[in-house]
């Protein structure tokens, strides 16, 4: 489970706009285990921000995240491990064959041998990686990266996963796979959170959803609640409603 509580982040302005971009203001929301909880907002609304300070790559400078309970800022160690992270950039080791790539954060984990090799049967077989999985990842498409980076991710079993915009770039048969393996996180009892600016998506997928925009929560709830919200049978209208436009959220 993760539980995020008054998060608030803002950097500093530069050229001739001095004033401080607020990026994430007073965003709380709690993502649990079993569910997928979707992240729905436009371009620069906040979500790769929110999502850093979950995996506590960046600093709040107010509020806090707990992470099965656990406060991140005391204890980051043990938040990383019951996390696995897929981030905004991919950063696969070009070198580095795919199985490598994922081996190698294993041992980062202190995995033994025969525990990494079985996880990486597993996730090859579940995200469908048999074809490259051998193969030095320069050259990949950004499909086969995206698979890899999420495979490196959950090598150590974690119970909690975070995915910044998993179908960015994907076509729509490596997409479907990839909503299928979300399914199957779910099913297994993680706590799945995820970012998109696709409306569809996070409909077709969430049973939690977190909308944000200009760094702020302009509306959270199940896909119900926020229909009821919003007044309209069709989710996708009520995120219009919500948002007030559906620009930067159509597929
Ligand atoms: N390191 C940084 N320095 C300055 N401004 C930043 C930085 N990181 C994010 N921002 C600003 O904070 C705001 C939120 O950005 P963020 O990347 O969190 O949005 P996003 O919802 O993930 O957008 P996208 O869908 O485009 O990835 C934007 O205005 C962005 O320009």
């Amino acid at each position: 489970m993760i539980t995020a509580e008054h998060l608030r982040k803002t950097f500093p302005g530069k050229g001739r706009d001095k004033a401080r971009v607020v990026a994430v203001d007073d965003v709380g929301f709690v993502a649990h285990d079993g569910q997928i909880t979707g992240l729905l907002g436009p371009n620069g609304a906040g979500k790769t921000t929110t999502l850093r300070m979950l995996y506590s790559l960046m600093a709040p400078e107010s509020g806090r995240v707990l992470v099965d309970g656990r406060d991140v800022a005391e204890d980051p160690v043990a938040a990383r491990r019951a996390l696995g992270v897929l981030p905004d950039a991919r950063g696969v080791y070009k070198r580095l064959t795919a199985r490598e790539n994922i081996h190698y954060f294993g041992q980062l984990h202190g995995m033994s041998q025969a525990q990494v090799e079985q996880r990486i049967h597993a996730l090859a077989a579940a995200l469908q990686m048999e074809d490259f999985l051998d193969r030095q990842t320069e050259g990949f498409s950004q499909g086969q990266r995206t698979k890899t980076a999420i495979a490196r991710a959950l090598v150590h079993d974690p119970r909690n996963v975070i995915l910044d915009e998993p179908t960015n770039g994907l076509d729509v048969m490596t997409t479907r796979g990839l909503r299928g393996f979300l399914g199957e996180l779910r099913a297994e009892g993680r706590c799945v959170i995820f970012s998109s600016h696709i409306m569809q998506e996070v409909a077709a997928l969430c049973d939690r959803i977190v909308v944000i925009a200009h760094g702020r929560v302009a509306a959270q709830g199940t896909p119900d609640e926020l229909r009821a919200q919003a007044g309209h049978d069709n989710l996708e209208d009520a995120f219009v409603t919500l948002i007030g436009t559906d620009e930067g959220l159509l597929a």
